[in-house]
């Protein structure tokens, strides 16, 4: 946990967005923007990367998520790096979620669990990304250990990316594949709501999804569910269109943007001015 109280991720998620707008700002080291940032291409690279998001963001964003796979890339050394990094977020109160997607059978995914939602597991973070496409019930263990150790999941829903909706609308209006996964947070989450919180088990729905959740007939706000949306800024989601996506569940969205921000390094006030920037309430 961030700050070593007893409060659970939804409820801390909860404080964040309204102390600081509703903004996670993704950490997505890519080749690319190392270069225009004027770094190397390497584990070197991503270090400096890193350590700049962290001067920029730490203690003044709702919310930052490292995408893992631009880390992994460089082995061990890219690995250290997140691991260097999560504890300077973690002393500032700005919960990481670790974009990470894992998914496996049961047994597995407790491994998985361990590795990112145990108290001293090195990679431990507040939440992660994990696809449901196992079944949602494989999720168990990561669910369970979130709980004990005041952790959060973000499960895919309704993902930002074209291609989700030939596995994801499936079933059609009031029997998708994607509304099953709402439905399984929305009784994960259940306990929360009575007690007036935000839940701990969140859902991915895409800035770019257009009128999918009305289609389906989703009732998102139901859910109780802390909402990332990735998909703002370089993929074509606007803030203009998040009502009319999200609906009555638009307070409980967290929109997540990456590159939009990043674009604005390395410099530091420049970087905080973007994230602020892209505020959608
Ligand atoms: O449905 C999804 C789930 C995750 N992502 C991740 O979010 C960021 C988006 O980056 P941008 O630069 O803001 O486009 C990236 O890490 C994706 O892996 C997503 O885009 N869509």
């Amino acid at each position: 946990m961030t700050d070593g109280t007893s409060m659970a991720f939804g409820a801390r998620l909860r404080v964040t967005m309204d102390t600081f707008g509703a903004v996670c700002v993704g950490i997505d080291p890519h080749p690319e923007l190392l270069t225009s940032w004027g770094l190397p291409v390497s584990a070197a690279g991503v270090r400096a990367f890193a350590q700049t998001c962290a001067e920029a963001f730490a203690g003044r964003v709702a919310a930052v998520k490292p995408q893992s796979a631009f880390f992994e890339e460089y082995g061990s050394a890219g690995i250290a790096v997140l691991e260097e990094i999560l504890p300077i977020f973690q002393a500032a109160g700005t919960p990481v979620i670790l974009d990470v997607k894992r998914g496996d059978i049961g047994s597995t995914m407790a491994g998985y669990a361990r590795a990112y939602l145990a108290d001293q597991a090195p990679l431990a973070c507040d939440a992660i990304t994990v696809s449901p496409y196992l079944g949602f019930g494989s999720l168990a263990p990561a669910m369970d250990l979130a709980q004990q150790t005041g952790r959060g999941l973000f499960v895919l829903a309704l993902t930002s990316n074209p291609e989700g909706r030939s596995v994801q609308h499936v079933g059609g209006a009031g029997a998708s594949v994607a509304g099953a996964i709402v439905t399984g947070a929305a009784e994960a989450n259940a306990r929360a709501a009575g007690r007036g919180e935000l839940g701990s088990i969140g859902l991915v729905v895409g800035a770019t999804v257009g009128s999918a959740v009305r289609d389906l007939g989703i009732d998102l706000a139901a859910a109780n569910a802390p909402i990332l949306a990735p998909g703002f800024g370089a993929q074509g989601g606007t803030a203009a269109e998040a009502a009319a996506v999200f609906g009555a569940a638009l307070p409980n969205v967290l929109a997540a943007s990456s590159r939009e921000v990043l674009s604005a390094g390395p410099d530091v006030a420049a970087l905080r001015r973007r994230a602020e920037a892209a505020r959608i309430v």
